[in-house]
């Protein structure tokens, strides 16, 4: 294993704006599956010698990858993902267990639109991880636009970066719908209560909610056409299908396969998540309106 060194793997959005985030400081370098005209760019191999990995691949795809691709060789590695499982209701962090140890691992969380980062824009992000030694280590890599916080609350992050990711598209059915600011203001705030309450059932600290992690991502992302899944909700209040909306928006939205997976994970344990619940429906179909209607119900 190369010591000292740091290399990105996923070239999309997101793996190119920390790539260059990370590059400010010490070469950093970036693979991904297919090659790509970025400086540094390496072979998968070579990038998973790296002593130092950061992750950036979409959920779904992450424990195909890890199967297919993953050796651990005592790295230390960061997610960048954002999302839960849709097909087995897993979280990340329960996915990467199978592959690498608790200490060897943390997850990025807060806002932090990728379209800003490479542009070196200010930034706050948590890094997440049962070990403090691990964010200790990763600290020194970030460059000076990005300041960085520790928290060990794994799941209330991964929680709540995924969750937002669904609630950012309800917000953009609302923007779309032209509901009015009242009604958006109601939504935000409302899905920060529900995405708390699906986050304390798995054990996640309020805290997390309230800070970067949660109200910070959530905020950014239901308020803003920079997001993807903002931009899901818009076309999903023009009737578009959903098929034509992600073809158009040639990048992941997490969004989309988190509501199947919130979905399935309240029912199965009773957990009280309409606005989510909404999504996943209009996702699979029902008319904006309607989830409205049913929203308003006293
Ligand atoms: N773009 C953003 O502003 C931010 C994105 N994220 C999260 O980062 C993750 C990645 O997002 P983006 O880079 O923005 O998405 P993107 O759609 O721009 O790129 C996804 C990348 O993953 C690669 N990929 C897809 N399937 C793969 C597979 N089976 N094996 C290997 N590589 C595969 C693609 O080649 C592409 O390079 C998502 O979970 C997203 O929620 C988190 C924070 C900010
Ligand atoms: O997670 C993000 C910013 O923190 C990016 O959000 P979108 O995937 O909706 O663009």
């Amino acid at each position: 294993m190369n010591q000292g060194s740091i290399a990105v793997i996923g070239a999309g959005k997101w793996g190119q704006a920390l790539h260059f985030a990370l590059s400010q400081k010490q070469k950093c370098l970036i693979s991904s599956r297919s090659k790509r005209e970025i400086e540094n760019f390496v072979d998968l191999e070579t990038a998973m010698d790296c002593e130092y990995l950061v992750i950036a691949i979409p959920a779904q795809e992450i424990r195909g990858w890890l199967k297919e691709n993953f050796v651990f060789k005592g790295q230390k590695i960061l997610v960048a993902s954002k999302g839960i499982e849709a097909k087995t209701g897993e979280f990340l962090n329960e996915i990467y267990s199978n592959f690498v140890p608790d200490k060897n691992i943390g997850f990025i969380s807060g806002p932090s639109f990728a379209a800003e980062v490479i542009k070196g824009l200010p930034c706050a992000l948590v890094i997440n991880s049962k070990s403090k030694k691990l964010y200790k280590s990763f600290q020194p890599f970030f460059p000076n636009f990005i300041k960085t916080y520790f928290s060990a609350d794994v799941i209330g992050a991964e929680i709540a970066g995924a969750y937002k990711n669904v609630l950012a598209i309800a917000s953009g059915i609302c923007e779309g719908l032209q509901l009015g600011k009242n009604a958006q203001a109601s939504l935000i705030a409302r899905g920060l209560v529900e995405m708390q309450r699906f986050g304390k059932y798995f054990g996640a600290k309020k805290s997390s909610f309230l800070g970067l992690s949660g109200a910070g991502d959530l905020f950014l992302t239901a308020n803003s056409t920079m997001s993807r899944n903002f931009r899901v909700g818009l076309g999903l209040s023009q009737n578009k299908k959903l098929e034509d909306i992600l073809k158009e928006l040639g990048e992941v939205a997490e969004g989309v396969k988190t509501a199947d997976a919130i979905h399935n994970l309240s029912k199965k344990y009773s957990i009280y998540t309409p606005i989510a619940n909404e999504v996943k429906l209009i996702l699979d179909g029902k008319n904006p309106k309607d989830s409205l209607k049913d929203l308003l119900k006293n």
